[in-house]
């Protein structure tokens, strides 16, 4: 199976289980692998055949931007269920960063795969 990537997508998030935290906004970013069979957009070299990357982005920083949550682990999972349902993706891997979160810390976060992966 192929892959769709998107790498260093950066949303500004309402997010964290500390009250300071439901005041500010944080530097959310995802890093995300998507199972598609590139060959019917490469045969017909038509958008409409392709996992648009663009429109996953776009629907990413949307629910991202529009949504509140304390864990990170929450928003993952609710992200990582629409996307597979609305673009029909098999397969993903979502690596989701907070940088700022740890000071000590370059960056911490969560790496989770959803879904089928099929034929390898
Ligand atoms: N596994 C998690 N650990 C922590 C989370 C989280 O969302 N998942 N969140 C926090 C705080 O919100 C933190 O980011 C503030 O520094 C702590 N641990």
């Amino acid at each position: 199976m192929d892959i769709v990537f998107i790498e260093g997508l950066c949303v500004d998030a309402t997010i964290g289980v500390f009250d300071w935290e439901r005041k500010i906004k944080q530097r959310l970013s995802f890093d995300l692998e998507m199972a598609w069979d590139i060959r019917p957009a490469a045969n017909t070299d038509d958008l409409q055949h392709a996992l648009d990357y663009k429109a996953v982005s776009d629907r990413i920083v949307e629910h991202v931007s529009t949504t509140q949550y304390e864990l990170i682990e929450s928003l993952a999972e609710e992200l990582s269920d629409l996307l597979l349902k609305e673009f029909k993706i098999s397969w993903l891997r979502m690596k989701l960063s907070k940088p700022g979160a740890v000071r000590a810390a370059k960056n911490v976060g969560l790496l989770i795969e959803r879904g089928q992966r099929g034929d390898r």
